[in-house]
């Protein structure tokens, strides 16, 4: 996608535009640099034609003192819009990693569907580098080409005009090339950027689901797929790199060709005796200085052009639109939230696939403080309320309710501050353990950690472990038994302490000792809240007050175990099949028993 080159530039002025104060001091030092520059031209003749030319050695000192001191003066410019402009560099793109991140924070899961993590991730390394690079470097060399470009054509003009104007003459020569290539290579740098994008999403998930490459021998094709990928990003690169080395090849031809040709005709006028040496050798050093600049600035033309690519994709991220925002007046809870839930024909179906409805007038009223089991087959739609009540997607139609306030009058984050989650895959970081639970409340002492730990039934191997509750978990948990990362879990649900608790129930089978710890666990976190629970045992369904049986997006039967084993053949099923997945509580012969 080509955005407009205005709009590239106004986005990135409004993260420049709070640090003003440095930009003035940069552009001021500046100017004295570039001042400092066009004072030795005249030095540089001063000394030629009063110093070396007359022979007065006086004059020649004295000259020298001053180009020194011209050059000492120029140096300390040197250094303040250095440091000043590459400061800014890293202070704007690290403003823009800021505002980026902020934004993706806010999108719903709906956004993540369709993008990949890495493709994200690299848009934020790799564009903002760029960035940094044009911000804190290239564009500073532009304006100081350019303002020097202007001081020494000015001091040409001075000199001579009539040497001047020929080489005004060979100026538009020079515009030519930069904007024949410049347009090409911003064009080829938006799909680089593109295309290390890919790469970077595809490092992911290979990295991320390394064990399944390997598992399944996958290495040979997934490394042929990352090659082509690369060749793919060099294909491109190379084009840009064949009219980037163009463009600064041109510039070059052209500018040293028309110097030389002035310098010709300089020479001729000396011989004329039109011009003193020292102004010839004035004139070709503002020439050079001339030159130097219009070949910095063609090579920072492409710069910027990269980087208004690398632009357009930041850009991009920061304009979804997030699916869940905030209504106008949204409506808060007045009290503390006892957990009161009404479905009122809710109707739901996924953005992604919105001709099939997951979700159909589904009804169910919920008291504060019950435990309500939902089971159904796959597919039933069980894990889509739950989506639902996380308002990670509003309802198509109909009303969700909590303590009498409708989801869509809600400020989403209140909202689900209201919910804690115990998810059946938990999540661990890759930090402590103490972070690791006190994520769920960031404020928590770690005496209320500990409390929590201790309610989970964690402490007993926490301790265990080499630093204790400081000890570090490997990425997503790898070093914690699946059973010690659902205590951790709980533990982190334990501290969050809401109102209503969303509980997935883990399908996989724990060995006993582990499986009656996170039973106590769960019931300690269960005390005193409104809790869902996606059941996959028998037991939990048998301990829940009420069970609803779900199936194809509606709630086809709710009630008690025993009306529900009685009344119902969908039920009956699933529990003779004990829940889809329990096999340690007997046999279907059970069922009947309880
Ligand atoms: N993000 C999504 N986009 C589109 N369709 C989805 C999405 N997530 C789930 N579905 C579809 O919605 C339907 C209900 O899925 P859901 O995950 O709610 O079922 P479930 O009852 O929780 O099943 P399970 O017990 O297997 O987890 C399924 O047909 C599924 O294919």
């Amino acid at each position: 996608m080509q955005t407009d080159k205005r709009g590239v530039v106004s986005w990135v002025w409004q993260f420049v535009k709070p640090y003003q104060r440095q930009v003035v001091a940069a552009a001021i030092a500046l100017l004295v640099g570039s001042a400092t520059w066009l004072a030795l031209g005249q030095g540089v003749r001063l000394l030629v034609d009063d110093g070396f030319l007359s022979g007065n050695a006086d004059a020649l000192n004295q000259t020298m003192l001053l180009v020194l001191l011209i050059n000492l003066i120029g140096a300390l410019a040197v250094f303040v819009r250095f440091y000043l402009v590459s400061w800014l560099g890293e202070r704007v793109s690290g403003d823009i990693r800021k505002h980026v991140f902020d934004h993706l924070l806010s999108l719903s899961p709906s956004f993540f569907e369709t993008t990949r993590t890495g493709e994200v991730i690299s848009r934020f390394t790799a564009d903002t580098t760029v960035l940094q690079t044009v911000v804190g470097m290239s564009l500073s060399m532009a304006l100081r080409s350019s303002v020097t470009l202007i001081g020494a054509m000015v001091m040409m003009l001075f000199t001579s005009m009539k040497l001047t104007l020929m080489v005004m003459l060979a100026v538009p020569l020079v515009l030519v090339p930069i904007f024949f290539f410049g347009r090409k290579v911003r064009i080829l740098a938006r799909s680089s950027q593109d295309r290390v994008a890919t790469l970077g999403a595809h490092i992911d998930e290979t990295l991320h689901e390394i064990q399944t490459v390997q598992a399944y021998g996958h290495q040979q094709r997934d490394k042929e797929q990352f090659d082509s990928q690369v060749e793919r990003v060099m294909t491109t690169a190379s084009q840009r790199i064949q009219y980037r080395s163009g463009l600064i090849a041109a510039v070059m031809v052209l500018s040293i060709s028309a110097i030389t040709i002035v310098s010709w005709l300089g020479a001729l006028e000396v011989m004329e005796g039109n011009l003193s040496a020292g102004e010839l050798t004035a004139f070709m050093f503002y020439a050079v200085m001339a030159a130097g600049s219009v070949a910095t600035i063609s090579e920072v033309i492409s710069e910027v052009q990269r980087a208004a690519g690398a632009t357009d994709r930041l850009r991009e991220l920061t304009e979804v639109v997030p699916a869940i925002v905030a209504p106008a007046a949204a409506q808060g809870f007045v009290d503390e939230v006892a957990g009161e839930l009404q479905f009122d024909r809710v109707r739901f179906a996924y953005p992604s696939d919105p001709n099939k409805p997951v979700l159909v007038d589904f009804n169910l009223n919920i008291g504060a403080g019950e435990r309500v089991a939902l089971v159904g087959a796959s597919g039933a739609g069980k894990s889509t309320l739950f989506q639902l009540l996380k308002l990670f997607y509003r309802p198509s139609s109909g009303d969700i309710q909590l303590d009498g306030v409708s989801v869509g009058s809600a400020d989403p984050i209140q909202w689900r501050m209201q919910f804690a989650l115990v998810p059946q895959a938990p999540v661990i970081f890759a930090t402590s353990v103490l972070e690791n639970v006190r994520y769920g409340r960031p404020e928590a002492t770690e005496a209320e950690v500990i409390a929590a730990c201790q309610a989970a039934c964690a402490e007993e191997f926490i301790v265990t472990m080499k630093d204790g509750y400081n000890s570090l978990l490997g990425e997503r948990g790898v070093n914690l038994s699946g059973g010690q990362k659902q205590r951790i879990a709980i533990a982190r649900a334990i501290l969050a302490d809401r109102p209503v608790l969303l509980l997935d129930e883990a399908t996989s089978a724990l060995d006993a000792h582990n499986e009656a710890l996170v039973k106590q666990a769960l019931e300690r976190l269960m005390i005193g809240r409104t809790t869902i629970i996606i059941a996959h045992r028998l037991a939990t369904v048998v301990n829940a007050n009420r069970i609803v049986v779900m199936e194809q997006g509606v709630a086809r039967a709710v009630g008690d175990h025993h009306s529900l084993l009685r009344d119902d053949t969908v039920y009956r099923k699933l529990a003779e099949l004990q829940l889809l997945t329990d096999t340690d509580n007997g046999s279907p012969a059970g069922v009947k028993d309880d």
